[in-house]
């Protein structure tokens, strides 16, 4: 039987990283966390001096960075040329540069080929989670989930993560801008499959809604 494959997109702040975890490791599938692959690359064009305001400088330079994600749901990692990135691609600094890089075509056709080569490479099954996986990185997945939350509980979550360095309202304008930008570019923007399975978390606890996933790609698994 071909592995299971389980694709999870939504805007930030949704749950989809501790979700896609809590999933993969009950199932005992891997994980794979696109959006740090983003993030490591953006790491690397501050750290290199690149102008991540300037497509053309950004596209020159998409090659030269070395990034390895793990696929351990119990140890994410990710590294850059050979050095563990995990603290620094999660810096306000690169938070409000990623969604520049990101859209550049060359920069997630790049990261497009990795993400399908690792789920390839994953022959107990994996979890895939960022913005466009259901739609065009594993269009053809056996599960997609879509989680949404409401902005108010989104800001919430994350501004009890940064311990106060933004207020509540910051953390939600910051958080409603990258989405704006996510869902706003050209290629693949973070949209919705249309078989896609929407979860709203907003009232439910990351229990509930690891419960509610792991039962639908049960319940998938067990109708193939
Ligand atoms: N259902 C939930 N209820 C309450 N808190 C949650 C829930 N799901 C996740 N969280 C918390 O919300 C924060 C954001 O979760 P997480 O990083 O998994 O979201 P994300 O969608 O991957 O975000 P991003 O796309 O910005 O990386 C974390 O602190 C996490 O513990
Ligand atoms: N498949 C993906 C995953 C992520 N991104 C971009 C958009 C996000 O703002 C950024 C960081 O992701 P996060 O760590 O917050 O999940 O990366 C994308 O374009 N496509």
């Amino acid at each position: 039987m071909n592995p299971v494959i389980v694709a999870i997109d939504g805007p930030s702040g949704t749950g989809k990283s501790s979700t896609s975890r809590a999933v993969a490791a009950e199932l005992g599938l891997s994980y794979l966390d696109t959006g740090a692959q983003y993030r490591a690359i953006t790491w690397w064009m501050l750290s290199n001096g690149v102008d991540v305001n300037d497509p053309g400088a950004v596209a020159d330079a998409v090659d030269k960075p070395v990034i390895v994600s793990g696929t351990d749901p119990g140890k994410p990692a990710i590294s850059v040329d050979g050095l563990d990135a995990s603290g620094p691609i999660r810096s306000q600094e690169v938070t409000a540069a990623v969604s520049a890089v990101s859209a550049v075509p060359e920069v997630r056709a790049r990261m497009v080929a990795y993400q399908r080569s690792t789920t390839a490479a994953a022959p107990g099954g994996i979890v895939v989670e960022g913005r466009d996986i259901g739609i065009t990185v594993l269009p053809t997945a056996t599960v997609k989930i879509f989680l949404t939350a409401s902005a108010e509980a989104r800001a919430a979550r994350r501004s009890g993560e940064l311990n106060g360095a933004l207020s509540v309202a910051e953390t939600q304008d910051a958080l409603i801008r990258r989405d704006a930008a996510d869902s706003g570019r050209k290629t693949s923007p973070l949209a919705k499959a249309d078989d896609a399975i929407e979860v709203d978390t907003t009232t439910l606890t990351l229990e509930q809604v690891v419960e509610r996933v792991v039962a639908l790609v049960e319940e998938k698994r067990a109708s193939r």
